[in-house]
């Protein structure tokens, strides 16, 4: 099977919940060379933030992806590729594995299953707003994510497996091994990546990594040099 992520390497992750940096606009975002932009954060989502960067990203053609933090923020729009779910294999609560998923199912009767898909993620920073809210347990060795990561694409047929160190350059080593283990599945790798030197040491390892605070703290062209790292690697 072919999935449009096969195809990336650098995936911009705008949070509806921060503010760009003086005179960026989400259409230069848009138009860094970004395999695809997804919307999404972990605190401070409502439905009129997401909306509106959604809708700023929309006129632009590049590949457009919503990742709710919680099924009321789920936005149906048409501008929208799809819509990536996150579960956190990791979490100290099943509410973040299947619990937020079997409310979201029980309370709409119409979701839209051929632009869903989930990202099998795996929590690695115990300072990040995600790991805290999803009480994670980040106290996990090389070995432990690799297994994670086999367990979701064998087991739980997850076609994205999402190294998350959100906030922190993580441990090479750790997305090596995740590397490793997976095969067909795409490994997303996200997390403290500020240049070009640290975009290419993850995404030598990772299919595709995720730029996020980067866009917030610095603007265009430090996002450019992570994209070029990305299809250099
Ligand atoms: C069932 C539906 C529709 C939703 C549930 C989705 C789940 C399980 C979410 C739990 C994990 C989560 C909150 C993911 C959001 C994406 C993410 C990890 C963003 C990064 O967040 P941080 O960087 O930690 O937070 P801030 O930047 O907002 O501080
Ligand atoms: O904000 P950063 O640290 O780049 O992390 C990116 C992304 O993995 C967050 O979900
Ligand atoms: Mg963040």
């Amino acid at each position: 099977m072919t999935t449009p992520w096969d195809d990336w390497n650098h995936v911009l992750k705008i949070d509806p919940d921060k503010e760009l940096p003086e005179g960026v606009t989400y259409g230069d975002l848009c138009a860094t060379g970004t395999d695809a932009i997804e919307v999404g954060g972990t605190m401070g989502i409502t439905e009129e933030n997401m909306g509106a960067v959604i809708d700023a990203c929309a006129e632009h053609d590049v590949p457009l992806y919503q990742e709710p933090s919680n099924p009321q923020v789920v936005l149906e729009d048409d501008a929208l590729d799809g819509y990536l779910i996150p579960t956190v294999f990791n979490a100290g609560s099943p509410f973040w594995i299947t619990e937020a998923h079997k409310e979201w199912v029980r309370l709409d009767d119409d979701l839209d299953w051929e632009r869903t898909t989930t990202e099998a993620y795996i929590v690695m920073n115990p300072e990040a707003d995600v790991a805290t809210l999803t009480e994670a347990n980040c106290d996990l060795e090389a070995d432990d994510v690799a297994a994670y990561a086999t367990v979701a694409e064998r087991m739980f047929g997850q076609e994205i497996v999402y190294v998350e160190y959100s906030g922190m350059l993580g441990d090479e080593g750790v997305v090596d091994a995740a590397a490793d283990a997976v095969d067909d599945a795409t490994l997303f790798y996200g997390g403290g990546i500020h240049d070009y030197d640290s975009a290419y040491s993850m995404a030598q390892y990772a299919d595709v990594i995720v730029v996020g605070d980067l866009a917030h703290d610095e603007g265009i062209e430090a996002v450019q040099e992570t994209v070029e790292a990305a299809n250099d690697a």
